[in-house]
């Protein structure tokens, strides 16, 4: 079951996100695609912008979308009604917490700079809220301390959550331990060797056996992913003979890759298994799986979890060339995706990164996967206190292509700044989302999800949300609804309420979810009533703001017989006594035939209302698709016809389907 609330918002300010710093921007320095925030502004102080609601409300009450171009039309009616509609409230700038109100997440790579009880702290103040463990460094013990300081972190902060991020070490190709690094200079020969344990001026080991096998004279070696390169030249039956190309310091452990080619490795190792058993003896969150190049190991690695009960979601890290032409089936198998740009960009040509990670994420995004763009965002800060101009501009992109988190990898976790670094990342990403028109229609899923219900049930309630200007509430005990309102990006906040510790955990990843466990009554206004007061007392709602509820489980929390429900109610300060209730329960109603079973089935209860009553049946008899345009229409009019205190409309459709989260 889903539900889904909403009541007046309050604005607070926060230096980057109030109206009058939004206003302080140049028009030209926006792409028009980035206006909408100011667009809304100018609107703003044009006059009556109530008489222009009711007025391009009105029409849109006329315009009821029977057909395809209708619902184009509705939807530019829709367009016009946002640019008037009073949102100085953005539920963005309710967030007193750095981590909560910002929306897209940052992964932090935990290692030497950061892995004490004092970082980790400071990182998740900072805003920090993934820690990433990578297995290519450190050991077991090693990591186990810093899980259990996260989990720590997790247990005492009841109002902020870090997810724990395995990632795998996969079938990568280092170069090995080295005493100290190794000046490689231009020109000169160098030996990769796969006897272990060699470290000479002018020879290293290679940790993988077939490397002999899998090179070739003529290919092109890229240590780092291209920060030096050498040319094979010759190779013995232990020995890959190389001439430097590009020269600098070799350090230990190393990435090496051959332009163009993948390793033949298995994606998992037997090392990466044992990495995985450790992750599900300590309840990880996510694994973030190296070099996928199929759908079958993300099949294989699934079939593992479950037979060993483990809830653990899987991202893939697309970074093998052999990866490209299966990306679908990949992703499609996975529960997210990283572009890990480093090992990408040297597997294919360096030119081809931004393209795929946009291809990337909007392949995500239109699956309803989760997405991180990872490796180099702020390289610079390894060393410096600032970042570059354009590392600066990549995070930015990042947060415009839609991306769920950005990553930090070496900045974290052995560079000197590592809180200046996530400070920057935090305060662009927030920059970045403040010029994002968030109120635009949720982009459409298609068929991404099984649950077609309650796709379909979270992007009206996102539209709902938008159009109001409100949060979102939602109540999960799986994840799935917050996942899903994510997924449909609602401009405001999507305050995720669990009672599942793990999922609280889980979906600290997603982009504008901010978790937060809770213990469900059996009695739904006591939960609501608990929720919304949690959220007051921790300034994330301001008495008398509007807020959304969705509410979606097999085990509902709202009404025990129904499976999905859309409420939208308006509370006036701290009451929580419906004053507008906009009911919508489908049950049993498939894709195709919501339209007339919710028009047919509909039932309406109504007091101090009668002035609208008529009007409203006659928007619903007329239609034979009920959709959100005629919701939010007849929302407005609701609000701005009746005292709060004495209404209560309700309207209700039903079907028969249980399906849920
Ligand atoms: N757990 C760890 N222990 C020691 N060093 C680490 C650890 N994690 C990361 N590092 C260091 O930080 C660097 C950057 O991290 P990352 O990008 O995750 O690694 P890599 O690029 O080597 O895969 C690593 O190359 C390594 O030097
Ligand atoms: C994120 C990446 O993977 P790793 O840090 O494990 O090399 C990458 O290659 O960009």
């Amino acid at each position: 079951m889903a539900q889904l609330v909403s009541t007046p918002s309050v604005n607070a300010s926060s230096s980057l996100l109030n109206p009058s710093s939004a206003s302080k921007l140049k028009p030209s320095s926006i792409p028009s695609r980035f206006r909408g925030a100011q667009r809304r502004e100018g609107k703003r102080s044009n006059g009556s912008s109530r008489s222009r609601v009711e007025a391009v409300a009105s029409r849109i009450s006329t315009l009821l979308p029977v057909s395809p171009d209708d619902l184009l039309k509705a939807d530019e009616e829709f367009q016009k009604l946002k640019t008037v509609q009073q949102r100085g409230n953005e539920s963005l700038s309710v967030w007193s917490n750095p981590n909560v109100r910002r929306k897209t997440k940052i992964v932090c790579t935990i290692g030497p700079s950061t892995n004490t009880r004092e970082m980790i702290w400071k990182l998740a103040e900072a805003g920090m809220n993934v820690a990433r463990l990578n297995m290519s460094h450190g050991d077991h013990a090693s990591h186990q301390k810093v899980i259990d300081l996260v989990k720590e972190y997790n247990a005492l902060c009841k109002d902020n959550v870090i997810s724990i991020m395995l990632d795998t070490k996969g079938p990568e190709v280092r170069s090995g331990d080295l005493p100290q690094p190794i000046n490689l200079v231009t020109g000169q020969e160098f030996t990769f060797t796969i006897k272990r344990g060699v470290s000479t001026d002018d020879s290293v080991s290679v940790n993988y056996d077939d490397f002999v096998n899998d090179v070739e004279a003529g290919d092109m070696l890229l240590v780092d992913g291209g920060m030096m390169s050498l040319m094979v030249k010759s190779k013995t039956k232990d020995d890959v003979k190389c001439e430097v190309v590009d020269g600098g310091e070799l350090k230990s452990r190393r990435h090496l890759n051959v332009r163009g080619k993948s390793a033949t490795l298995p994606s998992i190792t037997e090392k990466d298994w044992d990495d995985i058993k450790f992750g599900v003896e300590n309840k990880v969150d996510y694994y973030a799986v190296s070099f996928v190049k199929d759908a079958d190991v993300v099949h294989e690695l699934k079939e593992y979890l479950q037979s060993c009960d483990a809830d653990i979601h899987v991202i893939v890290k697309i970074e093998s060339a052999d990866s490209i032409p299966n990306l679908h089936s990949i992703i499609t198998a996975s529960d997210g995706a990283m572009v890990a740009r480093g090992d990408l960009g040297a597997e294919l040509p360096i030119e081809e990164v931004p393209l795929l990670q946009e291809e990337i994420i909007g392949m995500c995004r239109s699956m309803g996967k989760a997405v991180i763009v990872a490796t180099n965002m702020l390289e610079s800060m390894i060393t410096h206190p600032m970042p570059t101009r354009a590392e600066v501009s990549d995070i930015a992109i990042a947060v415009r292509e839609g991306a769920d988190a950005v990553m930090l990898s070496g900045e974290t976790a052995h560079g000197k700044h590592p809180l200046k670094a996530v400070k920057v990342m935090h305060t662009v990403a927030l920059r970045t989302e403040a010029t994002l028109d968030g109120s635009e229609k949720p982009a459409n899923l298609g068929h991404a999800f099984k649950n077609h219900m309650s796709e379909m049930f979270a992007y009206h309630a996102t539209m709902m949300s938008n159009t109001l200007g409100t949060s979102t509430i939602v109540f999960t005990r799986t994840g799935f609804m917050a996942i899903l309102l994510s997924h449909f990006r609602p401009s405001g906040t999507i305050f995720a309420f669990t009672d599942e510790e793990r999922v609280r955990q889980r979906l600290a990843l997603y982009q504008g979810v901010c978790p937060i466990y809770m213990q469900f009554s059996d009695d739904a206004e006591k939960t609501f009533a608990e929720a919304l007061s949690y959220l007051q007392e921790h300034g994330m709602v301001k008495q008398g703001e509007e807020v959304a509820l969705v509410q979606s489980g097999r085990q509902p929390i709202w009404r025990s017989q129904s499976t999905h429900n859309i409420q939208a109610r308006a509370s006036c300060g701290c009451c929580v006594g419906p004053v507008l209730s906009t009911i919508v329960e489908f049950w049993n109603i498939r894709a195709a035939k919501v339209a007339k079973a919710m028009a047919t089935r509909l039932r309406l209860w109504y007091s101090s209302f009668a002035g609208n009553v008529e009007e409203l049946m006659e928007i619903v008899n007329a239609s034979n698709y009920l959709n959100c345009y005629e919701l939010i229409s007849f929302t407005r009019k609701a609000v701005e016809n009746i005292a709060p205190e004495d209404a209560a409309v309700y309207f209700e459709l039903r079907g028969s389907d249980r399906e849920g989260d």
